[in-house]
């Protein structure tokens, strides 16, 4: 049992059993060993990986609603933080989105062989899921090292239900973009971001940036919409 992860989840009320460590640390092996030969992530030493891959992913579970709910990851990667919050909270149903074809093989094997049966993968480009019936069907969309603030309140609004809340997972330069995001966050019926400072052993200035959705996203056309032939599809 990792004292670190117990004490994090400790944070949002929520004992983590054995087999729930277990599990975190199973796939942690499974992201090092695939990372001997795809580019799954840049932090290789175990000890560090328990920390910024692990522990760092469980810094949010405070902000998660107490009751079942859709959780987006957006930018999964190696499955960070999306695969740790499936494990600390399996009433919750995770959907992760990568878009390199390689990761997101990676993340369906490493779902399989954890037994995870409240994740789905896809494949697309975040872009795409809110032309899909997927759109407004979330509570939740977490995002860690994918894109500036503002891109995200433009990619999660149309997933998320009225009501429902970006959780972006920033460091040092989390409050700058707090300001370049205002005019994508009136455009698209976003609460005005709030910061939440967030403590994790050997880091400094991590936070988590919580935006609420207010209302209605604005229709979007989807990213194929052209004219063809003198017809607007
Ligand atoms: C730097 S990695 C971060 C991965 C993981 N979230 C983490 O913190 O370890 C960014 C990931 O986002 C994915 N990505 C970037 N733009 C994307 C998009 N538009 N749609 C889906 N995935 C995207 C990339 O393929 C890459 O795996």
């Amino acid at each position: 049992m990792n004292p670190l992860w117990t004490e994090i989840a400790a944070r949002a009320a929520l004992p983590l059993s054995e087999a729930q460590h277990a599990l975190l640390s199973r796939y942690l092996d499974l992201l090092i060993e695939a990372n001997q030969t795809m580019n799954l992530t840049r932090i290789t030493d175990r000890a560090q990986a328990e920390l910024l891959h692990i522990a760092d992913s469980l810094t949010v579970l405070p902000f998660l609603p107490k009751k079942p709910h859709t959780l987006a990851d957006l930018g999964s990667g190696g499955g960070v933080p999306g695969i740790p919050l499936a494990i600390a909270r399996p009433d919750v149903r995770v959907f992760l989105v990568e878009s390199t074809k390689k990761k997101a093989a990676f993340l369906r094997k490493a779902v399989t062989e954890l037994g995870l049966t409240n994740v789905l993968v896809s494949d697309s480009r975040v872009e795409d899921v809110g032309h899909t019936d997927r759109r407004e069907t979330f509570d939740v969309v977490t995002a860690r090292a994918v894109a500036l603030l503002p891109w995200l309140v433009e990619w999660s609004m149309p997933l998320l239900k009225k009501g429902g809340v970006l959780l972006a997972m920033k460091g040092e330069r989390g409050p700058a973009e707090v300001e370049q995001a205002t005019s994508a966050c009136k455009r698209m019926n976003a609460d005005v971001p709030v910061i939440e400072p967030i403590s994790l052993p050997q880091t400094q200035n991590h936070v988590i940036v919580k935006v609420a959705k207010r209302g209605i996203t604005p229709p979007i056309y989807p990213r194929s919409a052209t004219v063809t032939k003198g017809k607007h599809l």
